[in-house]
């Protein structure tokens, strides 16, 4: 079996599974956010009264932190009320930042364990060795008022690197490429496990970008098996056990695929898909309007810390403005000690507080029609971060920051000593 089948097994209470099986398994951590008061609805109208395990639950109040309309703010007084009943005591309120990071800051996020978020990017969970994925309000419901859900298991796709990043090219990069090869629909329902040579020069920030964005393959999980660096993240932040599984000698992949990342470029995806991918180099000298810093794929301290490297001591490009936004209350604090929040205002960031913010077009910092941005994010649809006649670059922090200082997309390894 597969780590992940000797995972769902064992939360299932059953000696082995095999794909395509249903399991009904324990959840060890759910995860609501505020997009979903449904799910408090929902738990409610299926006969909910108590909350089966309220130490298993955590609720975040991460896409519209602060609340910027009225509905939302309302929904987040229920969401509040709701813990305060219930005994959830892990709120994390508007002051936490985004769910996936909050969870990592915590250390929150275990190998061998099911965390089922009501958000598509839990698939990040994938980067230490835990069954992360994003359901709907009514299987968040079933698991408040059960403490189980049921999955199918998953196909599993193998997805090997070789070789050593070139510089000036991060795990975005590889993703981006892996995406733009393999088409967005790739892995729909399957699982992608990462391995290979490259892993041992990625940190768990660097993991966490490839497992977050396997979401935009369709995936309904990822993983990668943890291993000395897991170890080292893990070792400073988690105060309970946990298991880890390992992956039989000779289980049989759906499918395999290795990509040599040795001569990678950095990469961009372009509007309107993320999978419309190419070298950055085919679209440097286009103007941007906007540069964005954040979200659960590139928002962490290492992205502002190269964001910092490039513009210290400059000033962004006078037609552009550069939104940065902490993942998360710990990635903002870390910043601020290490002064790359002193040295991004001064170069002329605009600083918004942890969460999505305008990752998903609601908020702080949305597009104007015609208006060009290039981000750190995951989506590029029409409409993602404002208005649907707003063109969106999915690139690595690096890039963004250069063509923040720029105003125009540039290859952003030449910035990089
Ligand atoms: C709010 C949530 C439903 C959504 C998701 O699931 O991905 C959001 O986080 C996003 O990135 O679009
Ligand atoms: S930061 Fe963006 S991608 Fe991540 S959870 Fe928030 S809206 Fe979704």
């Amino acid at each position: 079996m597969h780590a992940i089948e000797k995972l769902l097994a064992q939360k299932a209470g059953k000696e082995s599974v095999s794909t395509g099986e249903i399991v009904n398994c324990t959840v060890d951590l759910a995860g609501i956010n505020d997009l979903y008061l449904q799910t408090v609805r929902s738990f409610f109208e299926m006969g909910g009264t108590k909350v089966h395990d309220p130490s298993k639950v955590i609720m975040f109040l991460d896409h519209y932190a602060p609340a910027s309309t009225i509905v939302q703010a309302d929904n987040q007084k229920q969401f509040r009320e709701f813990c305060w009943d219930q005994g959830i005591d892990l709120l994390m309120d508007i002051n936490e930042g985004v769910c996936h990071q909050v969870l990592a800051d915590r250390g929150l996020s275990h190998p061998g364990e099911i965390i089922v978020v009501t958000d598509s990017h839990t698939t990040t969970h994938g980067a230490f060795g835990a069954f992360g994925t994003g359901v709907g309000a009514t299987d968040l419901a079933t698991i408040l008022i059960t403490g189980k859900l049921w999955f199918r298991v998953p196909e599993i796709i193998r997805i090997n690197f070789e070789g050593e990043l070139p510089k000036g090219v991060y795990a975005k990069d590889i993703i981006l490429h892996v995406i733009g090869e393999l088409g967005a629909d790739y892995a729909v329902y399957k699982a992608v496990e990462f391995t290979g040579f490259t892993l041992k020069q990625l940190s768990i920030s660097e993991r966490m970008a490839l497992c977050n964005m396997t979401t935009e393959m369709g995936a309904k999980t990822s993983y990668i098996q943890p291993d000395e660096i897991t170890m080292e993240f893990l070792k400073k932040k988690v105060t309970r056990n946990y298991e880890i599984f390992t992956t039989d000698p000779g289980y049989q992949y759906a499918a395999e695929h290795t990509f040599d990342v040795s001569n990678l470029k950095p990469q961009l995806a372009a509007p309107f898909s993320v999978d419309n991918v190419s070298d950055v180099t085919a679209f440097t000298g286009r103007k941007i309007d906007q540069a964005y810093l954040g979200s659960c794929t590139g928002g962490r301290v290492e992205d502002l810390a190269v964001a910092a490297k490039i513009l210290a001591g400059k000033k962004i490009s006078k037609r552009t403005r550069f939104v940065v936004v902490p993942a998360s209350r710990g990635v903002f604090l870390e910043a601020m000690a290490k002064g790359y929040v002193q040295t991004l205002v001064e170069a002329g960031a605009t600083f918004v507080t942890p969460g999505c913010a305008a990752c998903l077009g609601t908020h702080q910092g949305m597009l104007a029609s015609g208006e060009t941005c290039i981000t750190s994010t995951n989506r590029n649809f029409p409409g993602r971060m404002g208005h649907t006649k707003g063109e969106i670059f999915l690139g690595s922090p690096a890039a963004v920051a250069a063509a923040a200082l720029e105003g125009k997309i540039v290859d952003p390894s030449q910035y990089i000593d």
